[in-house]
């Protein structure tokens, strides 16, 4: 068998990736199973990968003098020289000369003897005469997106919406790991256990202060652990665990989760209610309905029903008044969550936000009837843009005079979070580098009448 070059697998996701929409978490994870490979493989092929694609903009700037006079290059070649150039000038382990070998072996390999002289004489430039520096950039929003590696449009979208400051606040905490964060099973282990017991394998955290259930790891590999492979935890980011903290649960009520694969909130939301009552929680996918299935037996929890349906025809399903909450955790651009989905960056347009808008209003609309006078509707997407959530939230209130933003949200948030330049009259909007979370909104509703 040739032996195994972890660069060549780096290569081909960030191929695939980048050139055929591949979601950059979902390859990684197929691609670590295949090759069943070591922690340490594994942390550096998720290294290049994430860093080659999180500072991709950035890149391309740097090195176009040098690939300027080459008219076509083929994706492959592209994405080598990307991914090379990451590894010189932002990971300090890897020796130049290391990377520029092997960059030129695989062009060997997979191309020919001149692309192989193309990467050599390129790579060669970026550690002899350095890189194009986009500090020098005059147009301020130009500059940011590029050495933070956002699209322009973006930028400008941001800068529009919530002013300088914050958006280059939100830029530059992009190009930041996302810190790995669970959730305690309330009903199978405390927060005090779970900390106890994971600190004996060297395992580190802090409480969440957004979240009761939340841990925050600090040291130590999670992902393996039996308190998580055997469902005591789960990941989940804090802001997605305000979402059930906000939605005024307890033991009892009938609750419908309409877009709820794959199921980190349906099953915060039985865990709140104790497992006694009523978890309704649809998909559009059959697949990912399972999912949820899946998610709720790992974590010992029966009170789930988990169906596939379209949730803008649930009428057809249930009788107007038949659930006491109901979350709307939308179908959005996801721009919130680009530190872990970075190839979001780079498949995302304007026309993607106007098509969500279209189907958020949808599915508030379609939902709204379902809830008794006096529920709770509570709206969140995991997205950081005014059209999807606080002007979707005016629309849907104007549309629904019956309902109104539940005069007691505001109060009952974590109060850490009472202060937060997020808030508006429609709701709260996380920014990433206030709490190091994802980018999120939420809101609560109640039907008046
Ligand atoms: C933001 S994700 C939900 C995440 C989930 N609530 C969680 O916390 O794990 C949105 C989900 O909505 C689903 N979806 C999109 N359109 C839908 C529709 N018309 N009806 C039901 N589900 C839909 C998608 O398949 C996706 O799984």
């Amino acid at each position: 068998m040739a032996k195994y070059v972890l660069r060549e697998s780096a290569l081909h996701l960030l191929t695939r990736i980048g050139e055929q929409g591949g979601y950059s978490h979902v390859l990684l994870d197929q691609e670590m199973n295949k090759r069943s490979l070591s922690n340490k493989d594994g942390a550096l092929l998720t290294e290049i990968v994430y860093g080659t694609l999180q500072n991709k903009r950035k890149i391309e700037f740097q090195i176009q003098l040098y690939i300027a006079k080459q008219k076509k290059i083929k994706p492959w070649v592209k994405w080598l020289l990307y991914m090379s150039v990451y590894q010189m000038l932002y990971l300090e382990r890897v020796p130049d000369h290391a990377v520029i070998h092997e960059a030129v072996e695989i062009s060997k390999t997979r191309g020919h003897k001149g692309i192989a002289s193309f990467m050599n004489g390129v790579l060669r430039n970026v550690q002899r005469k350095g890189v194009q520096d986009p500090s020098t950039i005059d147009n301020k929003v130009e500059r940011l997106a590029i050495e933070t590696s956002h699209p322009t449009w973006l930028v400008s979208r941001w800068v529009e919406q919530y002013g300088w400051e914050l958006t280059a606040g939100m830029c530059t905490q992009n190009l930041k790991r996302l810190p790995m964060s669970v959730r305690i099973q309330p009903l199978r282990i405390s927060r005090a256990e779970a900390m106890a017991e994971l600190k004996e394998r060297g395992i580190t955290g802090k409480e969440s202060v957004l979240s009761s259930q939340g841990l925050l790891i600090e040291e130590g590999r999670i992902i393996d652990d039996r308190l998580l492979t055997e469902g005591y935890l789960t990941v989940q980011d804090q802001s997605s665990m305000l979402v059930a903290e906000m939605m005024d649960l307890k033991p009892g009520l009938t609750v419908l989760d309409a877009c709820s694969a794959p199921g980190g909130k349906t099953t915060h939301i039985a865990e709140k209610m104790e497992d006694q009552g009523s978890v309704i929680a649809y998909d559009l996918h059959d697949k990912k309905a399972k999912l949820v299935d899946d998610k709720a037996m790992l974590l010992q929890l029966q009170s789930i029903e988990a169906k596939q349906a379209d949730s803008r025809r649930l009428h057809e399903l249930h009788k107007n008044e038949s659930f006491n909450r109901i979350l709307l955790d939308a179908p959005c651009s996801g721009l919130g969550v680009m530190r872990g989905k970075p190839d979001i960056k780079y498949h995302k347009n304007e026309s993607d936000i106007i098509a969500l808008r279209n189907i958020q209003d949808e599915l508030l609309d379609s939902v709204a009837p379902l809830l008794q006078v006096g529920g709770k509707l509570v709206y969140s997407t995991c997205t950081v843009d005014r059209h999807e959530n606080e002007q979707a939230v005016e629309h849907f209130l104007q549309q629904h005079p019956e309902f109104e933003i539940d005069p007691a949200f505001a109060g009952s948030l974590p109060e850490e979070l009472q202060d937060s330049v997020g808030h508006t009259e429609f709701g709260l909007q996380l920014f990433p580098q206030q709490w190091d979370t994802d980018g999120f909104f939420l809101t609560r509703m109640v039907k008046k009448h």
